[in-house]
């Protein structure tokens, strides 16, 4: 059994690993940390866990993290590299739910993230934890950095057309939705059901921090730089991302719907629709980005259309699927569920 700790126990993210987990067949859990909790029981907090897990919340500086096998950090971006260098030098192999070791340049990160980056030296080492890209590298990964969640369904949907240069790369266009949860679990005024309900809004049109993710993902298989016009929006729902993406064929008699086939076969997360339009509930509880993708007109615009679960291949179900690599188990244990209708 691989014994598993989680720092954030309470947040969105971790109360999903948490689910996914407790019934994995690999896995024991060890610690789950909580500032404002340590001491009560999880299953009181999480009924739906009762019966499935018997632990307490613990302080992270009391949970004996060293002597787990893996780590998850499901915490808010800079909290993870605070701890990660002491983890790893005991031998702890780290999975970071946030976004700090995502960002390869520690000037970006310090840009985008307004804070200096506390262990640079470890940012080349860190693998960017999406199996459909980096699976090799990440079954010796030490320390992952498991993606956001809309670079998840940006940059899925993108992949297999900038891989094959069939797109023209200086002029990519990323229209995302995101569910509330997506916010984490914390309290917000904007967050409201009042304010976010029978309304839809864009934000971060001058610059959302997942735009140098995304573009550093896209940049590493188009070889060359790219031009990306991202803009993320927040929809009146719990769970889900949908990700519209243009680009431009290079040329407009490719095949795409085979580019596509070809690039996911054998992909078990990733499901490539035969036309349609993948809807969000689709997902919902399930590690899937389902795709489907279409040319509109004759002039050579590509349409993609990419969902998933922000909590699921989003973010946690993602973080044990690489987990599941790291430790030699079968991709999918623990990941089987079929997503939830209505
Ligand atoms: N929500 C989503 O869809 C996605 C989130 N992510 C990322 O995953 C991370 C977690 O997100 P989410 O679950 O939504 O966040 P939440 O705000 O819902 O939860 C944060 C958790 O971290 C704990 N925490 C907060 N500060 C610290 C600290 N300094 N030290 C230790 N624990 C701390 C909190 O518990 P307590 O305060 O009791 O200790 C809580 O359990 C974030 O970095 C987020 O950006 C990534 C992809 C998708
Ligand atoms: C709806 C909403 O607010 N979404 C968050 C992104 C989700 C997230 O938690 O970001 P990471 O994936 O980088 O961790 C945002 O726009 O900041």
């Amino acid at each position: 059994m691989i014994e598993v700790g989680i720092v954030g126990g309470t947040g969105y993210t971790g109360a999903e690993l948490l689910r996914i987990l407790a019934r994995h067949p690999g896995v024991k859990i060890q610690a789950i940390t909580s500032r404002s909790e340590a001491g009560q029981p999880v299953a009181e907090m999480f009924p739906h866990l009762r019966g499935s897990l018997d632990l307490c919340f613990s302080e992270p500086d009391k949970a004996e993290l060293g002597d787990c096998d893996l780590v998850f950090f499901a915490t808010p971006n800079g909290t993870a590299m605070q701890s990660t260098p002491a983890l790893l030098a005991s031998g702890v192999r780290v999975i970071d739910l946030a976004a700090d070791f995502r960002l390869k340049d520690p000037a970006v990160w310090e840009r985008w993230y307004g804070m200096p980056h506390q262990c640079p030296a470890l940012l080349e080492e860190a693998v960017y934890g999406l199996p459909e890209l980096n699976r090799e590298a990440i079954r010796d990964a030490r320390l992952i950095a498991n993606p956001g969640c809309y670079p998840t369904a940006v940059t899925l949907g993108f992949l297999p057309l900038v891989e094959a240069g069939a797109v023209d790369p200086s002029w990519l266009i990323a229209d995302a939705k995101s569910g509330v949860s997506g916010a984490g679990r914390k309290a917000t005024t904007g967050l409201l059901m009042a304010e976010v309900g029978e309304s839809f809004k864009a934000y971060s049109v001058a610059g959302h921090r997942h735009a140098p993710e995304i573009t550093q993902n896209l940049k590493h298989f188009a070889g060359v730089d790219v031009g990306l016009t991202f803009v993320p929006h927040l929809v009146p729902m719990i769970r889900g991302i949908e990700a519209t993406l243009y680009g431009r064929l290079v040329d407009a008699s490719l095949d795409i719907q085979g580019l596509y086939r070809d690039r996911y076969a054998g992909e078990v997360f990733v499901d490539l629709m035969p036309g349609g339009h993948p809807d969000t509930r689709s997902v919902r509880g399930a590690n899937l980005c389902r795709i489907a993708v279409s040319q509109q007109g004759q002039d050579g615009v590509v349409v993609v259309q990419s969902v998933i679960d922000n909590l699921v291949k989003g973010a946690a179900g993602q973080a044990v699927q690489n987990m599941n690599l790291m430790f030699a188990l079968p991709e999918s244990a623990g990941l089987e569920s079929i997503a939830l209708l209505p």
